[in-house]
């Protein structure tokens, strides 16, 4: 019976912030679409619905979610009140509570004064408070049983290698050149590549040049060809120690140490320059985002901080800006708030592999998370950063004026990563660790589409 109630309060919790981001999602759009001016009374509008009043449609939409969500957002305090275990968790719930009947007010605001002077930021505002106190009780609620006492505040001493390391030499020109592919870790690129094309599409303003799409993703993917085999270089030893890196070529020396520093530098050279034949500002992030995670984050972050994930995806939201800068030359608000939106995401796209690798980075002594605070600690950083990560998402959807479709796409592929995220916390197996990466990839990934479609297409 009380696990049936803890599931049902799990189930609720998850379905109140899923429906209070569609509603902030809704909120965006309402905002973008000018709903207010649409729909001036309250709490009904004047004017039924109709489907050819798009901004019409939009407010009766934004608040008839407001009416549903508010009752969901009520049946979960009261079963939180009777079922959580920890005080904490009701705390949040309260505050949620409270703040809904505060954030209908300020709404009437805004539809009623027309969306005049600071009322839809503070509208804004206590939609981020009661996202954030119910996405608090969600994390508090799923770990309230485990442990969350640090692990230790030290991987420990370094491992022997796994095993015997094989020494292979290629054995024919196919392996050698898939040696060579793997050194530049091909699987990132696909993802990587629609950041950049996300933040061209974001600053384009009409079409963009296809010498300009074909020199920024082509040096992107040359780019991160080149600090990826800087990163197989300088973790050669390292990876010996690990199961998921000890076959690297590398490791087993099928690719020679020199060979591969050539290999690096002639792709970063041919990296910097199809990024120069665009522009100056753009080889310079270029030729940043190489350094960083070659030098900055493999060598400096990765094996000295917890933060090393973290500060390291200062070079994942790179390429965000050497989209926008070589559309604009410049670096615009949108640019900025997906770069920002992608450093959130990083966390919370590695720290499931984190967990899924934890002994093997251990081995390695590497300082990752759940390795020195702890699998618990891990999984609420996930959910955080996961939650940070939706919200980043609504600001480049109003900054950049996006539609429907990328309002959609995040709402629900991003119930579906919180759904994994949630089960992950609940199964905290490998497989579920897995499953969540897995849905950050195909979160971002669908998200950056959308983004790129609305924004060029429609
Ligand atoms: C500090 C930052 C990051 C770390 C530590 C990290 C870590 C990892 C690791 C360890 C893997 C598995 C690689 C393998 O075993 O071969 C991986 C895969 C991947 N990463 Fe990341 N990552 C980071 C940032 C990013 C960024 C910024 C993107 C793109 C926006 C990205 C996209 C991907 C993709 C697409 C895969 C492959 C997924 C697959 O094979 O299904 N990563 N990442
Ligand atoms: C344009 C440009 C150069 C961008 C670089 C972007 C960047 C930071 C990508 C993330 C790279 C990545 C897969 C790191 C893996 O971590 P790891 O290296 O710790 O993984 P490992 O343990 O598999 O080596």
């Amino acid at each position: 019976m009380r696990e049936t109630d803890t599931r049902t309060f799990t189930a609720l919790l998850t379905g109140a912030v899923i429906g209070v981001y569609a509603l902030i999602v809704a909120g965006a759009t309402a905002a973008i679409a000018d709903a207010a001016s649409a729909c001036s009374s309250w709490p009904t509008c004047s004017q039924p619905p109709s489907l050819t009043e798009p901004a019409l449609m939009i407010a009766w939409g934004h608040r008839v979610t407001a009416l549903l969500v508010g009752l969901l957002v009520i049946a979960t305090a009261v079963v939180g009140w009777r079922v959580a275990r920890r005080r904490r968790v009701k705390y949040a719930l309260a505050v949620a509570l409270a703040l809904f009947p505060v954030q209908i007010g300020v709404g009437a605001a805004v539809a009623t004064t027309g969306a005049a002077g600071e009322i839809p930021s503070v509208h804004l505002g206590v939609a981020a408070s009661i996202f954030g106190a119910l996405v608090a009780a969600l994390a508090w609620h799923l770990e309230a049983g485990a442990d969350d006492q640090p692990v230790t505040t030290d991987p420990g001493p370094v491992s022997e290698p796994v095993g015997d390391v094989t020494v292979t030499r290629p054995s024919g020109l196919v392996e050698t050149v898939r040696a060579y592919v793997s050194l530049t870790k091909p699987r990132l690129m696909w993802l990587l590549s629609l950041v950049a094309a996300a933040g061209m599409a974001l600053a384009a303003d009409g079409s963009i040049p296809i010498e300009t799409i074909l020199a920024t993703i082509g040096g992107g993917v040359l780019a991160i060809g080149s600090s990826g085999t800087f990163n197989h270089i300088l973790e050669r030893d390292v990876d010996r120690r690990m199961n998921r890196t000890a076959d690297r070529p590398l490791t087993t020396e099928q690719v020679p140490v020199t060979n591969a520093l050539a290999f690096g530098f002639a792709l970063g050279a041919l990296s910097l320059a199809a990024f120069l034949t665009v522009n100056v500002l753009v080889a310079v992030l270029g030729l940043v985002a190489i350094v960083f995670y070659s030098v900055i984050y493999t060598l400096v972050l990765k094996p000295n901080t917890v933060q090393n994930t973290v500060i390291g995806g200062f070079a994942g939201a790179l390429p965000a800006l050497i989209g926008s800068a070589a559309v604009t030359g410049t670096i615009g608000p949108a640019g900025l708030a997906l770069a920002t939106l992608i450093f959130l995401w990083t966390p919370a796209h590695f720290y499931n592999l984190a967990l899924a690798y934890k002994d093997d980075y251990a081995r390695g002594g590497f300082p990752m998370m759940p390795v020195v605070r702890g699998e618990a600690t891990t999984r609420k950083h996930i959910l955080w950063y996961l939650a940070a990560t939706l919200l980043a998402a609504t600001v480049v959807t109003a900054i950049a004026d996006l539609g429907a479709l990328v309002g959609a796409t995040t709402v629900v592929l991003g119930a579906v990563f919180l759904w994994m995220v949630v089960r992950l916390h609940r199964e905290r197996t490998e497989s579920a660790a897995f499953r969540a990466f897995h849905a950050s990839n195909a979160y971002l990934g669908a998200f950056l589409v959308a983004v790129v479609i609305d924004a060029l297409a429609i």
